[in-house]
């Protein structure tokens, strides 16, 4: 089933980001499914990680939208009439809400629109503890517990019940992420492949709908990179968060994704399942840098795809 056009979560349109006088993305179009690992692949310079920061608020986009939806909203379509009268970029309705995440800043689509993302280059807090970081991801709602006082200094009880909750969803994604023997040692003494674990745990801590992973097998090795597998397929099976990632290790594209979504120069070439995207020439060429057709077909048998 193509639940990215039959369910989406997320609906990319027309998307450009120009920097100057460069077009890092160019109209690009495309849908995340509710459910679904998405990925987004591309040679060097493709503009994935462009796309990435306008989804996230990261970026303001030159033109386009970027629509979430949350809950049980039928479909994106049916609401995004209503939202687009609305400056403020997102709309709450009976059966679930619409964002406009294209209007939002980072804070709010993290915080409202529960996007939580990692990045390419690790940004743990390196001098806390493994917990730490964790309890921090979720100082958004305990400070509303406190009411915004000191009332989590001096225990409110409703502060004292949500620090609880935290402690727990921390204690539950350490143990996803097999980190708990490590829980009370720095951050930054962990080997590089526990750090992108403990990164995916502290987004997850934030219950987000859509998780964003930038590259989240880069530097690992093939056993890293098989845990990394099996560590996104349970977050999915387990929580039903969508999951858009930005990958060059084809072994985690290719085995997890259920869509794939190919940029070159800023421009969406292919779009479909690993399948259907693995043995298509345009998606080869670009990789292989190889402009001719026959020449395509050539290495294309040469490789022995189907
Ligand atoms: N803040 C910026 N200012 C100017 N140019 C930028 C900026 N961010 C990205 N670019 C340019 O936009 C283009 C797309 O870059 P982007 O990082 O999105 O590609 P990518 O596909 O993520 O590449 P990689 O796989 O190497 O990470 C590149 O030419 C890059 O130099």
């Amino acid at each position: 089933m193509r639940r990215w056009e039959n369910e989406p979560i997320l609906a990319v349109e027309h998307l450009t980001m120009r920097f100057g006088g460069l077009i890092a993305v160019n109209d690009l179009s495309f849908q995340a499914g509710r459910g679904d690992i998405t990925a987004i692949i591309g040679p060097n310079g493709a503009g994935k990680t462009t796309v990435f920061n306008c989804v996230t608020g990261f970026y303001r986009p030159t033109e386009g939208r970027i629509a979430l939806v949350h809950g049980d909203a039928a479909t994106l379509k049916a609401h995004l009439g209503p939202v687009t009268a609305h400056d403020r970029g997102f709309a709450r309705f009976a059966d679930g809400a619409v964002f406009l995440l294209e209007r939002l800043p980072d804070h709010l689509v993290a915080r409202h629109a529960r996007v939580a993302r990692t990045f390419q280059n690790i940004r743990l807090f390196q001098g806390m503890t493994v917990l730490e970081n964790l309890l921090v991801a979720q100082h958004n709602g305990l400070m509303h517990a406190s009411n915004f006082t000191v009332g989590g200094l001096i225990g409110l009880p409703g502060f004292r019940k949500a620090e609880k909750a935290a402690v727990a969803r921390a204690v539950h994604w350490l143990e996803k992420v097999n980190l708990v023997a490590r829980a009370d040692d720095p951050a930054g003494d962990l080997p590089y492949g526990d750090q992108r674990r403990l990164e995916i745990a502290r987004a997850m801590c934030s219950d987000p709908v859509l998780l964003c992973l930038d590259e989240p097998a880069a530097g690992l090795n093939p056993r890293e990179s098989a845990a990394l597998n099996a560590l996104l397929l349970s977050i999915r099976q387990e929580t039903g968060t969508s999951i858009l990632l930005i990958e060059h290790d084809m072994s985690v594209v290719m085995e997890i994704s259920d869509h794939v979504v190919v940029l070159d120069y800023g421009v969406k070439i292919a779009d479909g399942s690993p399948e259907e995207i693995k043995n298509d020439p345009k998606v080869i060429a670009a990789y292989l840098g190889v402009e001719d057709e026959a020449e395509v077909e050539k290495i294309v048998e040469e490789v022995g795809l189907d």
